[in-house]
C-alpha cells in the first residue's frame, strides 16, 4: 500500500525531500544525516568524490537500498513502500545495464515501453538519443557511447515524471555530451525532474539548476552553481604584464582595476585576463575543506525553494 505525504506532494512543487537520511554499511557510514530538497521541474546535480555516498542517497529515493534512519519522500510517497504505479512514475538510467545484450536497441526499448502506462514511441526515443540508425544492430556490438544513449532510451521511454542518471554521459563524445545535453534541457523544459550525479563539472553547470556537493557521507554545500559556496562574492584574479613582469590583483571591483589599467596603458593591456572562481575550483575547495560547510547556505538554499 503506497503512502502519501501531503507536505512533500509534486503539486507543492517539491519533486523529492530528505530529512536526516543515515546509512552505513558497517563500520562505513556512507550517508551521514543528510536534508535535500529537490523542486518539481528542477535538474538537480549530486557532485562528489569516488565513496562520498552519492550513489547510496540516490538508490535510497530511487527505493533500492534501506536506510538506517530519517525521512524521504519522492513524488509523496515513501520509496521504502512504494508500489508499482509509484515506479511507474520514475526513470532511472542505470550503469550499462543492458551491455552484451542479444537483443536489438528496438527490441529492448519496446520491451521496456510495455512496463509503463503512458510510454513514449520506441522509435521515437531512439531518434531522441541518435540511436535511430542502430535500431536493428545487435547491442552487443554497439560502443561504448552508443549503448549509454541507449541506457537513457531506456530510462526515458516511460514518460517518467522523475528521472535518476548516474553518471549518463561516460564514454559520450563530445558531440554526443552536447546532444544528450538537449535532450536533458528539452525533458527539463517538459516538467520531467532530474536528478544527476556526474563527476563532469561542466555538465553540472551546464544542465543544473542546482546542485549539492557531497563529501564523506555529509553535503557540505549546494545552490545554484553559479552561486556555489560563495562563488558569485568570491574576488576575481585581475592580471597582466608590465615592464616584462607578471602582475596580478585580487579585487571585488574588477572593472574599476581594468578601467584603471587602461588609462594606465596607451593600447591594449598585455597579457590581460579576468578570473573569477570555476565551479571546478569551488568544487574542490569545498570537498578539500570540511569547514566549507555552511549551514548559511543550506539556509538560504531552503529558503530559495520556497520561494
Ligand atoms: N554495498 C556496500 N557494502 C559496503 N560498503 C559500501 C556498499 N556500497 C557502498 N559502500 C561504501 O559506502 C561509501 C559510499 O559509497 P557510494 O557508492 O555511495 O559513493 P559514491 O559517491 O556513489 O561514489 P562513486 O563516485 O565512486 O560512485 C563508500 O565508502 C563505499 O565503499
Amino acid at each position: 500500500m503506497e503512502t502519501t505525504h501531503s507536505a512533500s506532494s509534486p503539486r507543492d512543487g517539491i519533486a523529492a525531500s530528505v530529512r536526516g537520511l543515515r546509512k552505513s554499511y558497517g563500520a562505513t557510514t556512507a550517508v551521514d544525516d543528510i536534508d535535500l530538497d529537490i523542486a518539481a521541474g528542477e535538474v538537480f546535480a549530486l557532485l562528489g568524490p569516488n565513496g562520498a555516498g552519492k550513489s547510496t542517497a540516490v538508490e535510497i529515493l530511487e527505493g533500492f537500498r534501506r536506510r538506517d534512519a530519517g525521512e524521504v519522500h519522492v513524488l509523496g510517497t515513501d520509496p521504502e513502500t512504494a508500489g508499482r504505479a509509484w515506479k511507474a512514475r520514475i526513470g532511472i538510467v542505470w550503469q550499462r545495464p543492458v551491455e552484451g545484450s542479444p537483443l536489438t536497441p528496438l527490441d529492448l526499448v519496446r520491451h521496456f515501453a510495455g512496463y509503463y502506462p503512458e510510454s513514449w514511441d520506441p522509435e521515437e526515443v531512439l531518434e531522441l538519443v541518435g540511436l535511430s540508425d542502430k535500431k536493428r544492430a545487435r547491442v552487443r556490438s554497439l560502443s561504448g557511447g552508443q549503448s549509454r544513449r541507449l541506457d537513457v532510451a531506456l530510462g526515458i521511454v516511460g514518460r517518467p515524471e522523475l528521472l535518476f542518471l548516474d553518471e549518463p554521459t561516460t564514454g559520450f563524445d563530445p558531440e554526443a555530451r552536447r546532444r544528450f545535453w538537449t535532450l536533458i534541457r528539452d525533458l527539463a523544459g517538459e516538467g520531467t525532474t532530474i536528478v544527476l550525479t556526474t563527476h563532469y563539472l561542466d555538465e553540472a553547470e551546464a544542465l543544473a539548476d542546482r546542485v549539492a556537493v557531497i563529501s564523506k557521507g555529509r553535503i557540505v554545500a549546494q545552490g545554484a552553481p553559479a552561486t556555489l559556496g560563495g562563488r558569485a562574492e568570491a574576488r576575481a584574479r585581475v592580471s597582466w604584464t608590465a615592464d616584462g613582469h607578471h602582475r596580478e590583483i585580487r579585487t571585488e571591483e574588477p572593472t574599476r582595476v581594468v578601467a584603471d589599467l587602461m588609462s594606465t596603458f596607451p593600447g591594449e593591456i598585455p597579457d590581460l585576463s579576468v578570473h573569477r572562481p570555476t565551479l571546478e575550483e569551488t568544487y574542490l575547495r569545498l570537498v578539500e575543506e570540511p569547514g566549507a560547510d555552511t549551514q548559511e547556505s543550506l539556509a538560504a538554499n531552503r529558503e530559495e525553494l520556497t520561494t
